[in-house]
């Protein structure tokens, strides 16, 4: 292997000994910020990713609060525990854990939740700040692929990314973080309908897979000295994940982020961003 390691693990550890000293800043002005979860069903990979997130708390000195509904729960069900979130003040920010079970009205969920808590930056308020170009907590997996791509020193500014994917939590987001002034790069969105997405991928300099495809980039796709972040979560037979790049394109790649150890750190170490700064600015409004 050629290409160098986009280590989302080490990043992450950095920016979460940046957040404990910042979460006991707060707790010594008697504010103890907290992230609440809403995981709905028994789906494995949500429920590990729910429990990473409280062992994060746990880690930053963050409260944390989880709310867990069977697979069965109703619509009015959960609505009623977003409602509850929404006004608990121990509450500073929290998720709903997605995808939802089939037959749940997701985006009925997603806006019935206070933008001021919503720690994802899913809420269309939030979403809408982003595309006026207002503060607002960011989407976690797409701001963590560009704290991971700034730490590691990969140029964003001017470079042509193509991000594969139109999914609401990386997808959609990720193009308008991407092309604000700050980050100031050109991207081309590819899709299952994109004709020749080859054509597409061989002439970035950056390239963001997440279709949930396995092995969908291959190595005569990528342009030599490329950045590849792979966020395709796929399961083998064996339960294993199997990212969206084939192995044999850290041959050709300058820069490769594992999968696992990438970008699903930096999705969690975003998370805990977003709740902290939230509490932050609810203490400066003190
Ligand atoms: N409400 C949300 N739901 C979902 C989001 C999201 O950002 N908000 N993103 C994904 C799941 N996700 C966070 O919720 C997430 C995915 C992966 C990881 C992670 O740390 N992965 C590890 C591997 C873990 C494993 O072995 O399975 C890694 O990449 O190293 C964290 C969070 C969909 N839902």
């Amino acid at each position: 292997m050629s290409a160098q390691i986009l280590d989302g693990k080490a990043t992450a550890a950095a920016i979460k000994s940046d957040l404990t000293v910042r979460v006991a800043a707060l707790k010594e002005k008697g504010i103890t910020p907290g992230l609440g979860t809403v995981l709905v069903g028994d789906d494995p990979a949500s429920q590990k990713y729910v429990a990473g997130k409280h062992r994060d708390c746990a880690e930053v000195g963050l409260a944390s609060i989880q709310r867990t509904l069977p697979g069965t729960a109703t619509q009015e069900e959960i609505e009623a525990v977003v409602r509850e979130l929404n006004e608990d003040p121990a509450c500073t920010g929290y998720i709903v854990q997605l995808p939802l079970p089939k037959g749940i009205d997701e985006n009925r969920i997603l806006e019935l939740m206070d933008p001021a808590k919503d720690a994802d930056g899913l809420h269309p308020t939030n979403l809408g700040r982003l595309v006026l170009n207002e503060p607002a907590p960011l989407p976690c997996t797409p701001n963590g692929i560009v704290t991971l791509l700034r730490a590691h020193g990969v140029e964003i500014n001017g470079a042509e990314v193509v991000v594969v994917g139109r999914g609401v939590t990386i997808g959609r987001p990720m193009p308008l973080i991407l092309t604000r002034r700050s980050e100031n790069a050109t991207v081309t969105q590819c899709h299952t309908g994109t004709r020749d997405l080859s054509a597409h991928l061989r002439g970035a300099d950056i390239i963001v897979a997440a279709a949930g495809v396995p092995h969908l980039i291959k190595p005569e796709d990528v342009k030599p000295g490329a950045a590849v972040l792979d966020v395709g979560v796929s399961r083998n037979g064996e339960g294993k994940i199997v990212g969206d790049v084939d192995p044999g394109v850290a041959e050709v790649a300058a820069w490769i982020s594992p999968n696992p150890g990438g970008v699903g750190p930096m999705t969690r170490a975003q998370l805990l961003v977003n709740v902290v700064e939230a509490a932050e600015r609810a203490a400066a409004a003190l």
